[in-house]
């Protein structure tokens, strides 16, 4: 009883936040719904009354009239209010799915992205979003259910009380079965729902691989499509075998449960009859007790079933409670004071990161340094570090050691947006909006959405500009064949689109992850020749695999396993002779014929 108070009162406040106004119309015709099944009671037994007159003591026949009238518009005043009640509670249920939407994408946007990196954390999202989409509706059905049931409860009692209050005690120990097995189900519920969810996440995925735009070129290349449906059945099968062992625990429930409560309820008609016999309660009375009784046990089953649903639900508000309860911890550690708007100097000393869930350090002992205006590249091979040392940098994760400072100042202490908002990225695995060409650029600055000129002269910095122009509806044409009118891209014009949206960011610090891996020969260069009056003298941070572009850097950091094991410009690591010459002098080499190497 003390969770269903503690879930009554949480689907309460959730329903209120929802929308007061809503809740409060469902809730009036809840109650009056219950008064006028409480009413139907006692006009059947005036119907009963006023026929007996008749065919007893040859009463006039239209002595009848009023009664049945009054039941008939009684009756039709119950199914009324039920389709307006359906209404209503579909209104409020969709409303209660917005602020629950609303919610979870609050906690989601605010997390760090460590929160990513853990199977947990999907696990409690895919719990909340999936539950998003159906548990709302049973928890307003539940809980308006709960009240209209208990407000019935009430009526009827008061209407069984005045007809023979000797009926009411039995009608109760009726639900007491009731009871018991709807709180064995819901706890059977509950687990159910913990125990399946990462095997839902797996069959959600394999289904999004399926039948993925993106994926679908690999899956006809590679012949996948059997073998990845066979693990979806598999993955399918294994959830439907428990879902089967998990609906017959559940059946052999209800049976037990309804058998249990029909008992009582025959005990309840017999000891009807019983009065009856011994003239203790009138033929008018016991026809009304028995309509009484009949919907009065309608009334207990829907009040059972709505609190069932009520803690069926239950599992789903703990996860929105724990999942909304992440955001404050989540704001505090991105709190602080606002960052300057850039920086002469930024140095990273003694970095130490490793991703949460491993064990072995990403990043080990690294320290660079980047002065305003310098061009400074990464390199390294593949895993040694450089595209998490760049979201350090970013801001995106905080290091477990060491600090990165601007001007002297730890970063930390700064608020990690203020941080951001002086920093551009593009990264290696940018995001392709499915949205115009004109929010693909502007997103870079949401804020400044509708500044079309300066989306415009970012697309032509990236060299986007014609592609645009050409498209459909040009700025507003969609980058997606998903929605109507819209059009794809290349591999490299998306990537224009990335660089796009990071020129039109306008931010000082701009990190560029393999920004030129889908350029042409031509395009690549010239992106690299003109970065400086490209981006205006900002500092730039890239990351590149092709040395042609790197040696025009002012500094170069090579990683090697995590560490910085060599910097300098081109010509001085050229005179080391070291890795970085070694990798220059691979890639070179390839280019060159035998005769010419
Ligand atoms: N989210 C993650 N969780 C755990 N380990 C990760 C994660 N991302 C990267 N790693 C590991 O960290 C190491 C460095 O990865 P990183 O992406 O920084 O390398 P990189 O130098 O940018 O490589 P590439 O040249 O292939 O882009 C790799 O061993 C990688 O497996």
């Amino acid at each position: 009883m003390r969770r269903l108070r503690s879930l009554i009162r949480d689907s309460v406040k959730l329903s209120w936040s929802a929308d007061r106004r809503a809740f409060v119309i469902t809730t009036v015709l809840q109650l009056l719904g219950a008064l006028i099944i409480a009413a139907q009671v006692l006009i059947v037994k005036a119907v009963l009354e006023a026929i007996l007159d008749v065919t007893d003591n040859d009463a006039d026949v239209g002595r009848v009239l009023v009664p049945v009238m009054l039941l008939a518009a009684v009756t039709a005043l119950v199914a009324v209010s039920a389709a307006v009640q359906a209404n209503q509670q579909r209104l409020l249920s969709e409303l209660v799915m917005r602020t629950t939407w609303q919610r979870m994408l609050d906690v989601a946007g605010a997390v760090g992205l460590r929160a990513f990196e853990s199977p947990d954390f999907y696990n409690r999202l895919q719990r909340v979003e999936t539950n998003a989409l159906t548990r709302p509706f049973q928890l307003t059905q539940g809980l308006i259910g709960l009240i209209g049931g208990a407000a019935g409860c009430i009526g009827l009692s008061a209407a069984i009380i005045s007809l023979e209050p000797v009926l009411l005690p039995l009608l109760l120990l009726a639900g007491v079965p009731l009871y018991f097995t709807t709180r064995r189900g819901s706890r059977l519920e509950f687990e159910f729902a913990v125990t399946q969810a990462p095997r839902l996440r797996m069959r959600e995925y394999l289904g999004t691989v399926q039948t993925g735009r993106d994926e679908a070129k690999e899956v006809r290349a590679y012949g996948l499509a059997g073998a990845l449906r066979e693990r979806f059945d598999r993955v399918y099968d294994a959830f439907v075998d428990d879902l089967r062992v998990h609906l017959r625990r559940r059946t052999k429930l209800a049976v037990a449960g309804n058998a249990a409560s029909a008992a009582f309820l025959a005990l309840t008609l017999l000891a009807l009859v019983w009065l009856v016999s011994r003239g203790r309660v009138g033929l008018a009375e016991a026809g009304a007790a028995i309509v009484a009784i009949r919907i009065l046990a309608q009334q207990v089953n829907m009040l059972f079933k709505s609190a069932q649903q009520i803690f069926e639900s239950g599992l789903f508000l703990n996860d929105l409670d724990d999942f909304v309860a992440m955001q404050p911890a989540a704001e505090k550690a991105e709190a602080g004071g606002p960052a300057p708007a850039s920086f002469g100097s930024l140095t990273a000393d003694g970095l130490t990161f490793t991703y949460p869930g491993s064990t072995a350090p990403v990043l080990r002992d690294v320290s660079i340094n980047v002065n305003a205006g310098e061009v400074v590249a990464l390199v390294g091979e593949n895993g040694s570090g450089k595209t998490t040392l760049a979201k350090l940098l970013a801001a995106l994760y905080e290091p477990d050691g060491g600090n990165i400072r601007w001007d002297g100042t730890d970063v930390a202490s700064y608020s990690r947006a203020s941080v951001r908002s002086s920093i551009a990225v593009v990264f290696q695995d940018f995001v392709r909006y499915f949205l115009s060409a004109r929010e693909n650029i502007g997103l870079g600055r949401a804020e400044r959405l509708d500044d079309e000129a300066a989306i415009l002269a970012a697309a032509r910095r990236a060299g986007i500009d014609d592609a645009i122009a050409a498209l459909p509806a040009g700025l507003d044409t969609p980058l997606t064949k998903m929605f109507k009118g819209g059009r794809d891209l290349s591999g490299g014009q998306w990537q224009r689109i990335a660089l796009a949206r990071a020129f039109f960011r306008n931010a000082p610090f701009v990190i560029l992850d393999e920004p030129s891996a889908s350029l042409d020969a031509r395009a690549e260069h010239e992106l690299f020749q003109s970065l400086r009056d490209l981006l205006g003298g900002r500092t730039v941070l890239f990351i590149s695999h092709r040395f042609s572009t790197v040696r025009t850097a002012d500094r170069i950091y090579v990683l090697h396993g995590g560490e910085v094991i060599e910097h300098g410009s081109h010509d001085q690591l050229m005179d080391l002779d070291g890795h970085y010459a070694e990798l220059f002098r691979l890639q070179a080499a390839a280019y060159l014929s035998p005769a010419d190497s």
